[in-house]
Parts: structure tokens; C-alpha cells; sequence
């Protein structure tokens, strides 16, 4: 405990950030110095890797976000995940010349298995939002040393609200740029942006649908040796199929109001399944399959920034996650929104692969400086 206190009283800290999203393509691993919080918030970027997940891990991973699931492989995986992050940290500060005793803190997502908000889960008996993260914080600082802060979406739940997005409490204080509205659009599995709108009024976020969760599925499904489009090569060489985008759009998600939060439980590759028997599309090739969901995912982007912004945003675009490298989606994206400026969170010095596990950093920094509404995540004390 007294370490911990003594973190909570440092004017700056070491943090390491991990994110782990829906592709479950690897970890994301960031070291970064916090100055300060709040809004005297100042981040150094130190260090930055992607650690890819072993295809055994990622495979098994897959099969636990499924229905079907096995309960014993969740409560494995749960250690699991953890002690495989575990190592991975351990591997990237060696690489680093970082020893473990020089870091403050970790800060860890862990890896949503089932998103379930109230309007998705359908159990009428129980009125409110669900997501579960595994990937368990106690042994992740026991095998590192570190104190861990993990699994912080609970509480946000616990408050009331999805569990996602928080983006947009990092967001605004690493992004805001007052007379400018800025859109943080990250293209990860599912795509999701924050508003810091001109005017300087609340930061506003929501999930928007899939950007590369079906992508990846219909890569693999079809190239056995690739995982995902590299730079939308692929797609760009197929055509839009109009009759499969309106029936891929006609799900409900993209009806509700905004905002709102979903997961690849929802984006399945039963969803682009269905879509495709309902439009006698299941033999159409895969370049038309995947210019389509780059489609989709273009369009339901631009949608949800039109509700935003009005019918012509205008704003800065700042783009993050594996997405942002995907030329054939950034071109829709310009063609749906031709009055805004498309650029990377590079432009803020933020580099666009490491923006999410920064954001765990930060959120982290802020409970442990005290933050009098932001305490989001769970402590674990190492030894
Ligand atoms: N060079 C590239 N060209 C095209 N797509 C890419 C490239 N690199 C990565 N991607 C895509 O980005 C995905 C990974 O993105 P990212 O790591 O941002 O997602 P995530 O964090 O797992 O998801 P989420 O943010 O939804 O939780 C890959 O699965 C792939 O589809
Ligand atoms: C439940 C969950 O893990 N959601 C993720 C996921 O990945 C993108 C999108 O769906 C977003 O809602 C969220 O992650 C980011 C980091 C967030 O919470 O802002």
C-alpha cells in the first residue's frame, strides 16, 4: 500500500499502456512519462510495439466469443491472457533496455470476450449494460512486479453507462483544439470516433459499426496466407455490390440513436452470412465482398459524423488504429466526406498504432492522481 501511495503522490509517472482490441491481431504496447493531470496533462511517448498473438492464442480467443463457448476455456484464458501479456511486456522493456523496477505503472485493457449492452444482450429480466474483459490484473503484477491498474470498464457499467467508448477521456486531453472540431476516428475491428467539437462543448463519442472485423474475416476465409487486406489492395481491385450493402445496412444497429457501442458479437460473420443468402450474393468474389464492407464501413462512419456535424462536416479527421492503413477505405472516406480534412493523429504527435494503448495510460494517470470524476480501473499490488 505504500507504494501504491507513493505513485499516487508522484508529480509524474512511468506508465505502460496495453490495448488489445477486436481483432485480436496482438498486443499494443506503450511506455510513455505522465506529467502532471488532468488538464496540466503532459505525455512523453517513450516506447511503442505491436506484439502479434500467436495463431493458437488468436484461434482460441475466437472460439470463446462465440455462444457455444466452454466456461473452463474462459476461466483459463483468463489467467492466460494475462500471464502471455505478461511476458510480452516483460520481452518489450528487455528490448527496451527498460528494467521493470523503472516503471511506475501498467495499465491494462485486458480483451473484451462479449460486449453486451442493454439493447443487445435481450434478456428483458436484467435492464441494464454487460461487458466482460479477461485477461486478470493480479497476475499480470505479480509475474511483472508492476502495480497494475486493469479491467477499466466496469465501472463505467457500474455507473450507468456501456463500458465503451472511453476514448474520449484521453481524447480530450490529448486532442482538444479549441476553434477546431476535431473527429478522433479510430478504425480498429469496430470504428469508433470522439467529437471535441469547435465550440469547446463535451466531448462527445460513439461506435459508428465494423470497420476491419469482417474484412479480416473474409481475408482469411479466402487468402489462407494472409490475415488482413494490406493496404486495401484487395478491395480495391473488387466492386461495390449495391443490393448486399443496403441489406448489410438494414441491421438494427445502424437505426438506433446515437450514441451507442457494439462488438463483433453483433458484426459476425453470421450477420455478412445472412446478408449475403438474403441477396443471393454468398458466391460473389472476394474483392467484391471486401469493396463492400470497405463500403460499409466508409458509409456508417460518415453517417454517424453527419448526425454529429450536420450534413456537410466540416473538422479534422484525426485517424488511429490498423484501418487508418487501409488506402482503399481512406478513399471512400474522402468520398463520403468531402468537406472534412483526413488526417492521422500523427498530426497531434500521436503515432495512429499506438493511440489506444496510450489511452489506457492516461486513464490510468488519472485515477492514480485523483481525478475527482475519472477513477476508472482496478489496483493490483505485485508481491
Ligand atoms: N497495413 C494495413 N493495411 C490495411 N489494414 C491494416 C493494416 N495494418 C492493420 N490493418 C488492419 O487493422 C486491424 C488491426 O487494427 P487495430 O489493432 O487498430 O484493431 P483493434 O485495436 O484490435 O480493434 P478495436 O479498436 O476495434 O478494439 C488488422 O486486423 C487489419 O485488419
Ligand atoms: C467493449 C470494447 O472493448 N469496445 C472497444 C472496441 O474497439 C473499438 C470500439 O469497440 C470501442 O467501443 C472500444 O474501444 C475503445 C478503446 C474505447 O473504449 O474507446
Amino acid at each position: 500500500m505504500a507504494r501504491l501511495a507513493a505513485v499516487a503522490a508522484q508529480p509524474s509517472r512511468r506508465i505502460i499502456g496495453l490495448m488489445s482490441g477486436t481483432s485480436l491481431d496482438g498486443l499494443d504496447v506503450v511506455l510513455c512519462r505522465c506529467t502532471g493531470a488532468g488538464a496540466t496533462l503532459h505525455v512523453a511517448l517513450e516506447h511503442f510495439a505491436t506484439v502479434p498473438y500467436p495463431l493458437d492464442l488468436q484461434q482460441r480467443l475466437r472460439a470463446i466469443s462465440q455462444p457455444t463457448v466452454q466456461l473452463q476455456d474462459v476461466v483459463v484464458l483468463h489467467a492466460e491472457v494475462a500471464r502471455r501479456q505478461a511476458d510480452m511486456v516483460l520481452a518489450c522493456l528487455q528490448k527496451w533496455g527498460v528494467g521493470p523496477a523503472e516503471v511506475d505503472v501498467l495499465a491494462s485493457h485486458g480483451q473484451t470476450i462479449w460486449h453486451a449492452p442493454r439493447h443487445q444482450h435481450g434478456r428483458p429480466e436484467f435492464a441494464h449494460h454487460a461487458t466482460l474483459q479477461i485477461g486478470d490484473g493480479d497476475h499480470l503484477a505479480q509475474l511483472t512486479g508492476i502495480l497494475t491498474l486493469s479491467d477499466f470498464r466496469q465501472k463505467h457499467v457500474a455507473a450507468g453507462y456501456e463500458g465503451a467508448p472511453l476514448a474520449p477521456f484521453a481524447d480530450e486531453l490529448l486532442f482538444r483544439q479549441p476553434g477546431v472540431n476535431r473527429l478522433l476516428l479510430n478504425l480498429g475491428g469496430i470504428a469508433n470516433f470522439t467529437l471535441l467539437p469547435a465550440d469547446g462543448g463535451p466531448a462527445l463519442a460513439t461506435d459508428t459499426g465494423p470497420a476491419n472485423t469482417l474484412l479480416d474475416h473474409v481475408v482469411r476465409q479466402h487468402y489462407p496466407n494472409k490475415s488482413y487486406d494490406a493496404g486495401g489492395y484487395l478491395a480495391a481491385q473488387g466492386h461495390v455490390h449495391a443490393g448486399l450493402l443496403a441489406a448489410l445496412l438494414a441491421h438494427p444497429f445502424f437505426a438506433q440513436p446515437f450514441p451507442k457501442t457494439t462488438g463483433p458479437e453483433l458484426f459476425s460473420p453470421a450477420y455478412l452470412k445472412a446478408s449475403q443468402a438474403k441477396t443471393s450474393t454468398t458466391s460473389l468474389p472476394a474483392p467484391d465482398l471486401l469493396a463492400t464492407l470497405v463500403e460499409l464501413a466508409a458509409t456508417s462512419v460518415a453517417q454517424a459524423a453527419r448526425h454529429y456535424l450536420g450534413p456537410q462536416p466540416t473538422a479534422e479527421v484525426l485517424m488511429s488504429g490498423g484501418g487508418a492503413h487501409n488506402a482503399t477505405l481512406l478513399a471512400a472516406l474522402a468520398r463520403h466526406l468531402p468537406t472534412a480534412r483526413l488526417l492521422s493523429t500523427a498530426k497531434a504527435s500521436v503515432p495512429p498504432d499506438a493511440k489506444e494503448a496510450l489511452l489506457f495510460a492516461v486513464l490510468a494517470n488519472e485515477t492514480l492522481a485523483g481525478h475527482p470524476a475519472l477513477s476508472l480501473g482496478k489496483i493490483s499490488l505485485p508481491g
